[in-house]
């Protein structure tokens, strides 16, 4: 039996920055697009087998085929890659085997291990795709190498990661034990201190795999999904990412558990250094439109020149920080609030859905609705994000982009809009009214998608439809899910494109 670990993709609506923080909070909904690992046994497991082959094939890229040996030496675990004329080097994936391999085997030392075949996907929407007029079918070629992909913004890599070092571990250790508040009708999922366990081995990977420490925010958002995340302190990885720790030798397997496991290591759930995982969800009835934007930006040089002004002007950085912080909490209590109201009274909130997505939220502040808070909000912690972009030299929602939110905004049933994450000229996000009643012409959403796709001040193109997040939906707020290949569009197909190469 296979065993495969889907993960979502991330969206960090309000926190960029003060993320990496962890006096303050991010705001992240993950997204129905999302990464596949499928892990299968090529032959038999052996007793006392010292080595064995990991082949790992991405059938999206030209170049997406990976081959790996991993030997046991002094009782140790290395997987070494296996060059090839025309491979190429993927770090985040020889890591991931080379972490999950460690994990399974210090949590059961007599494992035995038989040649593995891996087959990654993600979703369509993590990669920008050639313009054509018909749609592409689900994980579809994308014509060229890894490392000339453009990519939209969802967080590949974090889903990638989470997803095969997941898939990887749980294959190998068969965890059976299960999680008693499972959805209905899908595969269970791990017990909590293994959703757990497999969170931490994921943050390391990530964090090793680029070479910094980001908030791990999109490793979060893909274990639990949407969620207002409070980082983990640093000291929970203890010297993991230190080249110099050990002495610059690489770390046993059991001492990689020791700091990985939750049980083992308190940092992992002492209040001063343990993450959080809390709520977050957009409101029944309401959509995030997503839309890539092609000049990009360079997010680590501009967390550097947003770190170097905190630094040089403390006082008033913690003073836009503060009111910040308070600004996107109070987004995400109106949400919640909208969230419950919706909850005690389907039919009222689907009613005046349908009322307001006719007007525009400038409109409806004047019958001081609801959601006319929801829109001011928006408002409040775009203006604080454009000041703090001013302060620190930083284009956090530069002049064009604003011109394009604000264009969106004005809209009927336009909540609001927002420049995503580190902000910057990658991507926005629109959230709309989506109100039952409209035909899928005459929704917000639809008209959202007609001025993004004949905007011509700046290229953008809006994600695919099932890229975008619906409030208050399963598919729209899920974390890392185990499945089954029959009931994955398109994924039996994926797997047999990539057999091909
Ligand atoms: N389908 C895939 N198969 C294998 N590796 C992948 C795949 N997609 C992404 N990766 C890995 O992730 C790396 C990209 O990581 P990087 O941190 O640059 O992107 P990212 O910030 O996650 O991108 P984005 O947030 O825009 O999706 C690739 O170089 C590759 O190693
Ligand atoms: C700037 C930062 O807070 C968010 C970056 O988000 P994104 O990759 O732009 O979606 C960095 C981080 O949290 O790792």
């Amino acid at each position: 039996m296979p065993t495969i670990v889907s993960c979502p993709g991330k969206v960090l609506v309000a926190g960029g920055y003060l993320v990496l923080d962890r006096q303050h909070q991010g705001f992240v909904s993950a997204t129905p697009s999302r990464f596949y690992t499928v892990v299968q046994d090529a032959g038999d497991a052996g007793a006392g087998v010292e080595r064995f082959a990991v082949t790992v094939v991405s059938p999206q890229f030209d170049d997406g085929r990976w081959e790996y040996e991993a030997r046991r030496e002094d009782g140790e675990w290395v997987v070494a890659a296996v060059e090839r004329e025309g491979s190429s080097s993927n770090t985040f994936v020889h890591l991931s085997v080379q972490a999950a391999l460690q994990v399974a085997s210090a949590l059961n030392p007599s494992a035995t291990f038989a040649p593995l075949e891996v087959t990654i996907v993600g979703s369509n929407d993590f990669y920008s795709q050639s313009r054509s007029d018909s749609a592409p079918v689900p994980f579809a070629p994308l014509n060229c190498t890894i490392r000339n992909v453009h990519k939209t913004g969802l967080g590949s890599s974090a889903a990638m990661v989470t997803s095969l070092t997941s898939s990887l571990l749980l294959h190998w250790t068969s965890s059976s034990s299960s999680n008693p508040s499972s959805p209905a009708g899908r595969l269970p999922n791990p017990d909590n201190d293994t959703i757990h366990l497999l969170h931490n081995l994921a943050q390391y990977v990530h964090s090793l795999a680029q070479g910094k420490v980001g908030s791990g925010f999109d490793v979060s958002a893909a274990v639990y999904g949407s969620q207002t995340y409070r980082r983990f302190a640093v000291e929970c990885l203890g010297g993991l990412l230190d080249p110099q720790a050990n002495g610059g030798s690489k770390i046993s397997s059991k001492d990689l558990l020791s700091v990985l496991s939750p049980s083992l290591n308190s940092a992992w759930t002492s209040p001063s250094t343990a993450g959080s995982v809390t709520s977050f969800s957009l409101p029944p009835h309401t959509l995030l439109l997503l839309a890539d934007v092609d000049a990009g930006s360079n997010t680590p040089s501009m967390v550097g020149e947003v770190m170097q002004w905190k630094k040089a002007a403390p006082e008033e950085a913690e003073r836009v920080w503060s009111e910040l912080g308070r600004s996107n909490e109070k987004l995400r209590d109106v949400f919640a609030e909208l969230s419950e109201a919706a909850k005690e009274d389907a039919g009222a909130n689907e009613r005046e859905v349908a009322k307001l997505a006719g007007l525009t939220a400038k409109e409806w502040s004047s019958s001081a609705v609801p959601f006319a808070a929801a829109a001011q909000r928006i408002l409040d912690t775009r203006a604080l994000m454009r000041y703090m972009g001013e302060q620190s030299g930083v284009p956090t929602e530069p002049p064009e982009q604003t011109k394009l939110l604000d264009a969106c905004s004005a809209l009927p049933g336009v909540i609001g809009a927002g420049v995503p994450g580190a902000g910057g000229y990658d991507a926005i996000w629109v959230l709309c009214l989506d109100p039952s009643s409209a035909s899928a012409s005459t929704s917000p959403a639809s008209a959202v998608e007609s001025l993004l796709l004949s905007y011509t001040d700046m290229s953008v193109r809006p994600l695919s439809k099932n890229a975008w997040v619906r409030g208050g939906t399963f598919e729209g707020e899920a974390g890392l899910l185990r499945e089954r290949v029959e009931e994955v569009e398109g994924l039996q197909e994926a797997i047999e494109r990539g057999k091909k190469r």
